[in-house]
């Protein structure tokens, strides 16, 4: 059974004051992802008097967009698309990255620690992509923080802790944790799990960074979410220490990876795809964060030398996948040698690749390794309970699903048939084997695996195609809210924050101001220089207005050459200062279209929210009247309706 995590020990020493713990503008952001009622626009004004934060933000957003599709640019979608938990997680992992990317602990290389925890969370969100075992958003700030107890401890000791790895460095057989436990009563696993619950880090996604580093311990069973959490945790690393590694060690590391992709259920090919993305995004990271990155290692030839290299041991090269509809490859674990030339004879010229394996121990690395689709087990009755633990562990495994395995049994032996029906073998062969009779019994035994693998092969598809769905309708939706010409948010979305801010300016008697900005003479433009030209300056002053404006103002697009502004917090006096900003700063602008020159100008009508008014129909109303009063005016002015105090 698992331990439950310490927290005693760990309230001790967070009571010492000196654990890494975030700070600034994080704190914010956490407190106020931590409330049910916040609103974006709030969450929004805080991220952005960070702008570090703000860069890091919108690129953790586009990790997650297909790379085919309109990157994530402003804070709001960013923060659409990463949903509150996760920003909260990566408020707290960028703001330690900032405050803790240098310390006392000389023996500890507090760069290495940063750029392998950031390879260890671009892998984690770009194999949550594909397992979906957790959102990705939240697996990035998992792999980010997963060694988080090891900073923790270069911070609290930090010539203890210095001390403790130079010995590790000098006698590489000494174990860290034990050390650890020796010089501080806790160990890096146990305090990294503690600060992430004390985080608020669920205890699912807590628990698999705790094991990560010794997945045998839990015993989560094989399939469980748990165990694919820790298991990509593993990749996870195993991806970052090959980055970080000797490029003469990376082809050792790579059979390795190769193989628990596998018990993943990612095959070759995509899996070195997805090695090639984490590979670039690195590079794109490591600018943003000022963290040291190298050239991504080429993972497609090392997949490649891989692929060779276990062909070179005897096995069939082949794909590595188990795609095919048609069995291709079997493993034999068939001690007696007339038997086993018996079955290869048969399979060969069934047309199947064969290989062998000598002892129970060894059969599982090779079927990981090999992925046959059939499996052939001598029951022997000397070799105990081996034979039946080997294709137990076939059974529990992932691959399990499109395999089979055939147990080869003496006739007429109670001993064996018992054994059989315990090991859990799909189907057997009584000895001896051989002539007609074995041929026969392999063309019904292939014919039946065809069709299992043909119903796997259809049901991989359909989970590809509701990973796919899913994906697309996250990308409806966001296209949904999205004005494409200038990518601002839309009516639709100007609409649903209305409804928000309205609420929450009543619910916390805060002041609420809209405006109308109108473009001036748009048709004048498209009908003297054409359309594009008037696409070009209705882009260019959409930019403009954004710039010009508060972090806190939501800049919506209406619909022709209509923008509504959402200003939280604001009462009449400021909202007519921020409209006169934007009316100068349009005035001031040159629109570049490659040709004519063009002189911009902006009617803005403004209104605040009063006691009294329905809803927010009633407020944006009262601008628009503005903004029409300011036409009728003369344009390229700013109209408040309402008296000063109202
Ligand atoms: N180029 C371009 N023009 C647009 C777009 N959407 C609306 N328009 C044009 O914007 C013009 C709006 O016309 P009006 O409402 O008369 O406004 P205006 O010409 O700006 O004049 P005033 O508002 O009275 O100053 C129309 O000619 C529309 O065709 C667009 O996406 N691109």
């Amino acid at each position: 059974m698992v331990q439950p995590i310490d927290m005693k020990r760990f309230a001790q020493l967070k009571a010492a004051g000196e654990l890494p713990s975030p700070r600034g503008v994080a704190i914010a952001i956490i407190r106020l992802t931590q409330s049910n009622n916040v609103s974006m626009a709030e969450l929004a004004r805080v991220i952005k008097g960070d702008p570090a934060f703000v860069g890091r933000l919108v690129k953790a957003a586009n990790g997650l967009v297909a790379e085919n599709r309109r990157a994530v640019v402003s804070v709001q979608e960013a923060l659409m698309v990463l949903g509150l938990p996760a920003v909260r997680t990566m408020a707290l992992g960028f703001s330690l990255l900032s405050h803790y990317r240098k310390g006392g602990c000389a023996g500890f290389d507090y760069g290495h620690f940063w750029s392998s925890s950031l390879l260890m969370a671009i892998s984690m969100q770009a194999l949550m992509l594909r397992v979906r075992l957790a959102a990705p958003d939240d697996a990035f700030s998992l792999g980010l923080l997963a060694r988080v107890g090891e900073l923790a401890l270069a911070t609290l000791y930090p010539d203890a802790f210095s001390r403790l790895l130079n010995d590790i460095g000098r006698n590489p057989g000494l174990q860290q944790v034990s050390l650890e436990d020796q010089a501080f009563a806790t160990n890096h696993r146990e305090l990294g799990a503690a600060m992430l619950t004390d985080w608020g880090v669920p205890d699912v996604l807590v628990q698999p960074v705790r094991f990560h580093e010794c997945p045998e311990v839990p015993g989560y069973a094989e399939g469980s979410r748990e165990h694919g959490l820790v298991q990509c945790l593993v990749l996870s690393r195993a991806i970052a220490q090959l980055c970080l590694a000797a490029e003469s060690e990376h082809e050792r590391l790579m059979g390795p990876m190769l193989r628990l992709s596998s018990r993943l259920g990612i095959g070759r090919s995509d899996f070195i795809a997805l090695c090639e993305r984490v590979g670039r995004e690195w590079g794109e990271w490591g600018k943003l964060l000022q963290l040291r990155t190298e050239a991504a290692p080429r993972f497609g030839e090392l997949g490649n030398r891989a692929a060779v290299a276990v062909g070179d041991r005897g096995e069939p090269a082949g794909s590595g996948e188990a795609e095919e509809a048609r069995p291709s490859k079997a493993l034999l674990l068939v001690p007696e040698e007339q038997c086993r030339h018996a079955l290869r004879a048969a399979l060969e010229a069934a047309g199947l690749a064969v290989c062998e394996v000598s002892s129970a121990r060894l059969a599982i690395e090779m079927a990981i390794d090999v992925q046959p689709q059939l499996v052939f087990v001598q029951w022997q009755r000397e070799a105990g309970d081996e034979g039946q633990a080997f294709v137990r562990d076939l059974h529990d495994m992932r691959l399990r699903r499109s395999l089979q395995v055939v147990a080869v049994l003496p006739d007429n032996d109670d001993d064996a048939l018992r054994w059989l029906s315990e090991a859990g073998a799909d189907d057997y062969l009584l000895l001896p084997l051989g002539g007609v009779a074995l041929k026969a019994r392999l063309q019904v035994l292939l014919k039946m695996l065809g069709l299992q693998l043909e119903l796997e092969r259809e049901r991989e598809e359909l989970r590809n195609f509701a990973a796919e769905l899913a994906i697309s309708n996250r990308r409806l939706q966001e296209a949904a809210l999205t004005d494409p010409l200038t990518g601002l948010p839309n009516r639709r979305h100007a609409l649903e924050a209305m409804q928000v801010e309205w609420a929450s300016s009543i619910r916390h008697s805060r002041t609420l101001a809209v405006m109308i900005v109108d473009l001036d003479e748009l048709k004048a433009i498209n009908d003297t220089h054409g359309h594009d030209v008037g696409d070009i300056a209705l882009r260019q002053v959409s930019e403009v207005l954004r710039r010009a404006l508060r972090a806190q103002d939501i800049l919506c697009r209406m619909g022709g050459d209509e923008f509504l502004v959402i200003c939280p917090d604001t009462d009449l006096a400021a909202v007519v200062v921020v409209a006169q900003r934007l009316r100068a700063a349009v005035e001031a602008f040159e629109p570049d279209t490659g040709g004519p020159q063009l002189r911009m100008t902006v009617s803005v009508g403004v209104a605040i929210r009063e006691p009294g008014m329905p809803g927010f129909n009633s407020l944006v109303k009262l601008a628009d009247q503005g903004a029409y009063a300011a036409k009728e005016t003369g344009r390229n002015r700013v109209i408040a309706l309402q008296a000063a105090g109202a």
